[in-house]
């Protein structure tokens, strides 16, 4: 074989010194870089992690201050009517209370989280109280509070921190309000005092995620309500030791978040602290440190483990390129031919020398332990025996051109072994010139890299998907937002956004075991992915939570919608099978939220944000729901709280009105009316009940508001009893099941009933079908004793829910009321007409009475009396209307 060229050996042993020195350098300047970049990525990654967990706790401290803050309004506002009422009539003599006491109790009775009203004079003398009629006559002259009013002139209100007191050893917080005489000085004082169970209560309906809490305390630090609940002592009243919180509070601070064990259960949490405006109190929310970086830890596991094997690697390489310096610098050096080969061929690297034109003279052994070829089988052969096929002739070509123009070549190419086997080989080939520069050989040494391949695949599964399901995890699911978000706005077509949340899985690896809930995930994941097309993404995000990504959908937002919602159902259909885990029979629900993704306008960020709502909107309103994010939703969800505060204003200010409207027989007299609830809203009038019954119930403020309608309904009722042309007269009154469910209802009915004097055979209450679904025998005994008194009883909207006639058999009722919404087509509908006649002859089989609401027309009501039906509510007869133009119509219609 001819010679290559060979240079000086002083100057190839500096180059091949330089050369050295210069791979080590970059090497390592490489390693600090990476290692810098590791180290910025983690940080950026953490400090998201950080602000997107101060975001929710400040958005959560929002909404319980707001709360707060209606509390203190409404119990404000009934201060002041005691105080109004107070300076009109003057204090009450010393032992005459009563007509205050009255009032007081009344204020109480409707505001129902005052626990006690009283009225304090200017000495310091209880003389009303609305619950604690033994306290009248104590002196609380010495109390802070009434000092503070005392001694400050310019003081009108003030509500103090938690107070034990001395009677029954309970906490309280206290909201005075200042009671003056019409010359200004001084006469005492109103008190309401709040438990602070009214708080946990109210916590409680928020609902907590795992490792939150939310707590309220004090200006003095004590604890007035805290979720989750702890075990004693801690409780109401623990002095919470925290001196951090009180360097912050020191610095006047109104609203700061800071990391810090918890004084109360010992977690490290990042913690929202703000002050209530005007209120001495601190809402606290926190956030498990631990559980909420938890999958920021997982990344940084994963991380750290891709940086040390790209560490590894290209240690590897430079190891490699060494090798191949050293050799080359040997071969320069003009070694005979035949210690070169003996030399290189002990190497670890596989080795193979060609002629100019390709053909292989020579191999080492770990060429033949790489590929499986003897020296006798490959020498003589072109070099292209060893090709995959799985690379284009261009590749070959371009590699050539390299080897021809520089020298050499160095790359990953895929081989096939002597058995078939296709592997990918690290592969380096060099050119050897003779001294006239002309071609002579191929030098190729190469190593096997399939393992590194196999662990590179593996290091990858596990930075880009999750280990349990190997579906997507988040960090692959945030990479192909961004990829969906570019290629929304690039293309036009919109993309969904899917929240997958599986109802109460807790509950069954709580009790079924963690491995049965992986086991669980791992099919619902399954099950998911065949759903569902290649092109969309599926991952899992969280331990039952999932997220659908599909790209390229509609042209039109509403088009995206609905293929979305198909979508999300097919999806909750699937979720729904049943399946066997280990002998446990399974079949669970799953909440999905949804979001249209349109264009650049909003981050990932924000369509997480929104799918996350949407998710929550879902879960609020039960199991297997599915909710869309829409841009009213948030502002919904704050109207929302608004509207509640203002009902319960509205209960504290007597804003409740009660209209009625008549209920006639076939030949138009009255003979009764249905009492129907009016919200006369300072700013937006009358407002019907449509628009606030559904939260009164949610927030079961239902409870006092039904006790008001039936007490005045009853006042009614008795006035008209004493009154020849109204005493015939029936009552109906709408109760709710929640109402109806409340353990004393039937106790708070007798009471009622009792106070006011109304004659019981008079008052109808109008329960529906929701009343019977659960607890019937509970709701048919509450109606017995309550007809033992003479009540009757009228079955509501009756055909619009679950119509089973055996708990209408079952049930003591009076009458039944056919739905308005059947009545008003039962001209136009033959559907309609055969719903309400047969519902007649139910009505009239089981010897019930039976009314029809929604009356419109003559038509209608000539259509009901000739199929048996003879009493009739609706339009036909007159609206809902007030008190006094009930009485008027009534009065001209008997003159007339
Ligand atoms: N738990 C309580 N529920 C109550 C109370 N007061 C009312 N309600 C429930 O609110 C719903 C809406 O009531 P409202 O807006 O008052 O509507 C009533 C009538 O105005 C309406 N009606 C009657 N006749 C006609 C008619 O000819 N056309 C027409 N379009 N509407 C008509 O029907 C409502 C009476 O419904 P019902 O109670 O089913 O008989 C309603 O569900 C009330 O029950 C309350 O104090 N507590």
């Amino acid at each position: 074989m001819p010679q290559p060229v060979i240079p000086l050996s002083a100057d190839l042993a500096k180059k091949y010194r330089q050369q050295r020195h210069g791979a080590l350098t970059l090497y390592g300047v490489a390693m600090l870089l990476w290692l810098s970049i590791f180290a910025w990525l983690l940080y950026e990654q953490y400090r998201q992690e950080i602000h997107s967990l101060e975001t929710r706790n400040a958005a959560r401290a929002d909404v319980v201050t707001e709360w707060t803050q209606g509390v203190f309004a409404q119990s404000g506002q009934a201060l002041l009517g005691i105080a109004e009422l107070v300076e009109l009539q003057g204090m009450p003599a010393q032992g005459e209370p009563r007509v205050l006491q009255d009032a007081l109790r009344n204020r109480s009775r409707y505001v129902d989280w005052i626990n006690d009203i009283g009225v304090i004079d200017a000495e310091g003398i209880i003389q009303a109280s609305a619950l604690n009629t033994g306290q009248v006559g104590r002196d609380l002259s010495g109390s802070s509070f009434f000092q503070v009013f005392r001694d400050q002139e310019d003081r009108t209100e003030l509500v103090t921190p938690l107070y034990s007191t001395s009677n029954d050893d309970d906490y309280y917080l206290y909201q005075a309000r200042r009671l003056t005489r019409d010359n200004g000085d001084f006469n005492g004082i109103v008190v309401a005092s709040i438990s602070p169970a009214v708080f946990e209560r109210a916590l409680q309906r928020l609902g907590l995620s795992d490792g939150e809490s939310i707590a309220l305390v004090d200006g003095e630090l004590k604890l007035i309500a805290r979720l989750p609940a702890l075990d004693d002592p801690i409780t109401t009243g623990w002095q919470v030791d925290s001196p951090e919180t009180l360097a912050m509070i020191e610095q006047g601070a109104e609203k700061w978040s800071l990391q810090l064990i918890s004084p109360l259960d010992k977690r490290k949490r990042m913690f929202h602290m703000q002050w209530i405006e005007e209120l001495p109190l601190l809402v606290v929310v926190g956030e498990d440190l631990q559980l909420q970086l938890a999958g920021w830890r997982q990344r940084a596991g994963v991380l750290a483990g891709f940086m040390l094997l790209i560490a590894l690697l290209g240690a590897w390489g430079v190891r490699h390129y060494l090798n191949r310096l050293r050799f080359e610098h040997r071969l320069h050096q003009g070694e005979a031919e035949l210690r070169i080969s003996a030399t290189a061929f002990q190497t670890h690297l596989g080795m193979l020398i060609a002629d100019a034109q390709g053909r292989i003279l020579k191999v080492n052994e770990t060429f033949t332990r790489i590929t499986g070829y003897s020296e006798a089988d490959v020498v003589g052969k072109s070099t292209r025996m060893l090709n995959s096929g799985r690379h284009e002739a261009a590749f070959y070509r371009k590699i050539w051109r390299r080897v021809q123009s520089t020298g050499s070549w160095e790359g990953e190419i895929w081989n096939r072994r002597k058995n078939g086997d296709v592997f990918p080989e690290w592969l380096t080939i060099s050119a050897v010139y003779d001294p006239q520069g002309t071609l002579t050989h191929y030098v190729a040494t190469m190593s096997d890299i399939s393992e590194r391949k196999a662990a590179e695949q593996e290091i990858h599964q596990l930075a880009f998907y999750d280990p349990l399901t190997g579906l997507a995890n988040r960090r692959l699911f945030l990479d192909r937002m961004e990829a969906t978000l570019k290629e929304v706005t690039r293309h036009g077509r919109f993309g969904a956004l899917l929240f997958i949340d599986i109802d109460n899985f807790k509950q069954i690896n709580d009790t079924l075991g963690h491995y049965v809930g992986d086991q669980l995930l791992q099919h619902l994941g399954r099950l998911m992915g065949q759903m569902l097309r290649e092109t969309d993404t599926l991952a899992r995000l969280g331990s039952d939570e999932f997220a659908v990504l599909i790209g390229g959908m509609g042209k039109s937002r509403e088009h995206t919608a609905e293929l979305a919602e198909n979508i999300a159902q097919k999806l909750q259909d699937v979720i729904q099978q049943p399946i066997t885990i280990e002998d446990n029979l399974l079949s669970v629900t799953a909440s999905i939220g949804l979001t249209v993704v349109s264009d650049y306008a909003s981050s990932v960020d924000d369509y997480l944000q929104q799918a996350d709502m949407a998710l929550f909107q879902a879960k609020s309103s039960g199991r297997s729901a599915l909710s869309f994010f829409d841009p009213t939703m948030q502002a919904e969800l704050l109207a929302r709280v608004r509207l509640e505060n203002e009902l319960r204003q509205a209960l504290a200010n007597e804003e409740w009105r009660l209209h009625y409207q008549p209920q006639v027989d076939q030949d138009g007299r009255c003979i009764g009316v249905e009492a129907l609830l009016r919200w006369e809203h300072p700013e937006r009038g009358l407002v019907t009940p449509d628009v606030f019954i559904h939260l009164l119930e949610s927030t079961e403020l239902i409870n006092p508001v039904g006790d008001w309608v039936l007490e005045t309904a009853c006042r009614q009722l008795a006035q008209w009893a004493r009154q020849p042309a109204f005493a015939k007269l029936s009552v109906a009154v709408n109760v709710s099941a929640l109402q109806f469910r409340q353990v004393d209802f039937v106790g708070k009915v007798e009471a009622i009933l009792q106070r006011t004097g109304a004659p019981c055979h008079k008052l109808k209450l109008e329960v529906t079908e929701s009343l019977f679904v659960e607890a019937r025998d509970d709701a048919r005994e509450k109606m017995l004793r309550l007809k033992q008194h003479g009540v009757r009883f009228a079955l509501d909207d009756y055909g619009t829910g679950y119509s089973s006639l055996a708990y209408l058999a079952h049930l003591p009722l009076d009458q039944l009321k056919i739905d308005k919404s059947f009545v008003q087509q039962v001209i136009e509908s033959k559907a309609n007409a055969a719903i309400v006649e047969s519902t007649i002859a139910l009505a009239k089989s089981l010897s019930l009475e039976v009314i029809a609401e929604g009356v419109a027309s003559d038509a209608q009501q000539t259509w009901l009396l000739s199929h048996g039906c003879r009493t009739y509510q609706g339009h036909r007869y007159g609206q809902p209307m007030p008190l006094a133009a009930l009485e008027t119509q009534l009065t001209t219609e008997h003159a007339s």
